[in-house]
């Protein structure tokens, strides 16, 4: 099987989100689809801001090698077996930033966190003025399997996002360029929120000082 233009394509993205320094201590998970049933998934523990021979390697619709090598594919391969096997997604990428931990726990008793009125939902495809952007938000299930489980419960069609609670967000879009986009966008939506957050905080801080001098 040739995936020489698929390896080049993703080890370009790993190399793109290696820069805005998304793979902290070795963290995050990316893959890309190579036909209906094999897709390319980093090799396990790896520190991802490398770019080498042995970045990645071709499994099969159940996350096992589907060639001979001594690479361990990536422990949370099983999510993205949920989302190819489920999907016509052709990229999939997860990374763990301080952000999308951050809302991660901000709103995850809610399970969800709704962006409005944000230009950069756009991006999801949502174009209507009081169009609204849900992202679920799922227990760190330690349990690989059960985390897929409950992960596979949020996929809906061949564009999407979920975030993880204190662990990262994983986000799938119909190419490369597609997935990047999205994950692009959510942090955006990430950091915007948690600005918002301590604007306020800071405003209604300096308020009270304010009425008490
Ligand atoms: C050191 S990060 C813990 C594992 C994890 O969440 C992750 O994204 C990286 O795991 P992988 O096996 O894909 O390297
Ligand atoms: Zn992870």
């Amino acid at each position: 099987m040739d995936y020489k233009e698929k390896w080049e394509e993703l080890a370009d993205i790993k190399d793109e989100l290696a820069a805005r320094d998304w793979f902290m201590g070795t963290s995050g998970n990316l893959s890309i689809r190579v036909s209906k049933d094999r897709f390319l998934v980093t090799a396990s523990g790896k520190d991802k801001r490398k770019r080498t021979s042995e970045d990645f390697l071709l499994v099969d619709e159940n996350g096992q090698a589907a060639e001979e090598t001594g690479l361990k594919p990536s422990a949370e391969t099983l999510l993205h077996t949920a989302i190819y096997n489920r999907t016509s997604a052709g990229c999939i990428l997860h990374v763990h930033t301080a952000e999308n931990n951050v809302i991660s726990e901000l709103y995850g008793d809610r399970g969800e966190i709704i962006f409005r009125g944000q230009e950069l939902i756009k991006a999801f495809g949502k174009w209507e003025e009081d169009a609204e952007l849900k992202m679920p938000i799922i227990y760190n299930h330690a349990h690989i399997p059960k985390l897929a489980e409950e992960f596979s419960q949020h996929i809906e069609g061949n564009a999407g996002a979920v975030l993880i609670r204190n662990h990262g967000i994983t986000v799938w879009g119909k190419s490369g360029f597609e997935a990047k986009k999205l994950l692009e966008a959510s942090e955006f939506l990430f950091r915007y929120e948690l600005l918002l957050h301590q604007s306020r905080a800071a405003h209604t801080l300096h308020q009270n000082i304010k009425l008490t001098n």
